[in-house]
């Protein structure tokens, strides 16, 4: 990824402007040819960190999101590592359950697990077993998407629980990997690099 050109048609928005100016940019981190985006400097200004949580719930508040049978969110999963800095926040917001996937070994008790490529590698994912009921609506939340692979891996692990996923939200959304279309419910980023 050379470089990062703004597509998102919110782009002239204050919220995205802020988010987007803040974001750190680091070429060939963690392995060649990646350019990483970095939401942590984002976080060093409590001012630009609530506007992005607002942001969030503004757009939560602002539609009906789909297959919501009961008209809410129950559940808020969040993927390791950097979906735990936004998703306690936005399930205490939304009088929701926050609910973890992790990487392998981090998680007592019983789990389930799925393994998913990348943009830079393979891994896998759990998510401890009674954490998500049967029927409950979930939306998962994470820092960037680029493949799309961790997130589909935690809408599987979601599915195994008999649980469905109804909206995928993202600070950064790299388009050129065209993750969003793998996803099989709707999904938001802030910023589209
Ligand atoms: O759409 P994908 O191609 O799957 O890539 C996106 C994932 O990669 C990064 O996490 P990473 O696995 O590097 O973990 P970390 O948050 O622990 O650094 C990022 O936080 C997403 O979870
Ligand atoms: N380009 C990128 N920047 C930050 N995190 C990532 N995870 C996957 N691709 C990434």
């Amino acid at each position: 990824m050379a470089s990062v050109n703004m597509t998102n048609p919110d782009a002239n928005n204050g919220d995205v402007k802020l988010i987007t100016s803040l974001l750190g940019r680091h070429q060939d981190f963690p392995v060649k040819d990646i350019l990483f985006l970095d939401i942590f400097p984002i976080l060093l200004d409590p001012v630009a960190f609530e506007t992005l949580i607002s942001h969030f719930m503004n757009r939560l508040f602002s539609h009906t999101i789909p297959n919501t049978p009961n008209k809410k969110i129950d559940v808020v999963v969040g993927l390791d590592a950097r979906g735990f800095l936004f998703g306690p926040i936005i399930a205490q917001r939304l009088g929701a359950s926050f609910v973890p996937v992790r990487k392998p070994g981090k998680l007592p008790g019983q789990c389930v697990t799925v393994s998913y490529e990348k943009e830079y590698g393979t891994d896998s994912f759990q998510l401890q077993e009674g954490s998500i009921k049967a029927g409950q609506t979930v939306l998962v939340v994470d820092d960037l998407i680029a493949t799309g692979g961790s997130a589909k891996a935690a809408g599987e692990l979601v599915k195994q629980c008999g649980a469905s996923v109804a909206e995928y939200l993202f600070v950064i959304e790299v388009s050129i990997c065209e993750g969003a279309k793998t996803l099989d419910a709707p999904c938001y980023a802030i910023v589209k690099a």
